[in-house]
């Protein structure tokens, strides 16, 4: 028997839901995430984690600037495909969001949750169109003098460019069949939000981790992803050791925000997952 993969029924959510509850879904990860607490070296309800430029507040203007990008994305036309067209609304979205925020609150949220929009809106396999639209929004290059490049040449990490080259394995693989895992088995949404995290820690190759804290930094969150993840599968407690784990990666300047982009995607699949079934 083929076993379909988790996300199969989503391949007809762009003709089943409207625009507003596509983008509203997209939103409401990144909310999920910000708020989701305590999360080490991050911007949580408790603190900015490692990051003197970011707070509570202005990620939460950053999402509310979303729905922009998600309604201009949708407005475009898939046939045929126009990489600068995509890429011309993408950096509109992250200029926007320099000059409201004034810093890169989502850069990294902002082009994956547009990535896998457009793979929705072509339907059928959603990892193959996510593969397809990568390779070209790549073929052009990067912006050069990026942290990601710079990673990519120091520790050979691929960072988010391989992520959606690879059609986003810690999401399908991981995040969303382990978040939905625990959830059906009982556990509530935060702990179940906090075992995610300790999986993508896993499994991220978070080029904000190096670019932070080289290969040790890298090393300290894979390991305390593990230490995670098995607490709180065996039901113990997290909080307390989570708030100290924040307090050792400010002073090692050290943050993940590749995993938090990859949390922030995971909710918002999994909400429209939920909603698909809904709608069936
Ligand atoms: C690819 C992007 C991120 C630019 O690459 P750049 O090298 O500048 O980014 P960099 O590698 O520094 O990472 C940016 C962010 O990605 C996140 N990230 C890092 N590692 C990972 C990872 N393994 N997985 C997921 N996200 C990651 C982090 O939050 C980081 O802040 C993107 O901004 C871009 O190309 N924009 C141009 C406009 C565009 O094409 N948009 C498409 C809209 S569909
Ligand atoms: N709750 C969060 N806290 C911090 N970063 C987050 C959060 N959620 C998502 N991120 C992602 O992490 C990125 C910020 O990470 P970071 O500040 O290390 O990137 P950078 O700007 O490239 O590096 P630097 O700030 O050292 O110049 C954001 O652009 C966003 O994509």
């Amino acid at each position: 028997m083929i076993r379909m993969p988790l996300y199969a029924p989503l391949t007809t959510i762009c003709r089943t839901l409207p625009d507003d509850r596509l983008s509203e879904a997209f939103c409401r990860g990144a909310r999920r995430e910000l708020l989701l607490t305590p999360k080490p070296g991050l911007v949580d309800v408790f603190d900015n984690g490692s990051h003197d430029d970011l707070n509570l507040i202005v990620m939460q203007q950053s999402i509310d600037l979303l729905p922009l990008y998600y309604h201009d994305l949708m407005a475009i036309t898939l046939s045929p495909f126009d990489p600068e067209v995509v890429r011309t609304v993408g950096l509109a979205a992250e200029e926007r969001m320099m000059i409201h925020c004034g810093t890169n609150t989502h850069k990294g949220y902002v082009f994956l949750s547009g990535l896998v929009l457009l793979a929705l809106r072509y339907g059928r396999d959603l990892r193959h169109n996510l593969r397809q639209l990568s390779r070209q929004l790549f073929a052009g290059g990067r912006q050069s003098g990026s942290h990601g490049v710079a990673c990519q040449h120091l520790y050979g990490c691929t960072g988010i460019v391989g992520e959606c080259l690879d059609g986003l394995p810690s999401l399908f693989e991981h995040g969303l069949p382990c978040y939905r895992s625990y959830r059906n088995q009982g556990m509530d949404e935060t702990r179940a939000g906090l075992a995610l995290m300790g999986r993508l820690m896993q499994v991220v190759e978070d080029t904000t981790s190096y670019h932070r804290a080289g290969m040790h930094g890298a090393t300290v969150i894979r390991h305390d992803g593990v230490v995670l993840e098995k607490r709180l599968a065996a039901g113990g407690q997290v909080e307390d050791w989570l708030v100290q784990r924040n307090h050792y990666y400010r002073q090692l300047n050290l943050t993940m925000g590749g995993v938090a982009d990859m949390m922030a995607l995971t909710f918002a699949l999994d909400q429209l997952l939920d909603e698909e079934g809904a709608a069936s």
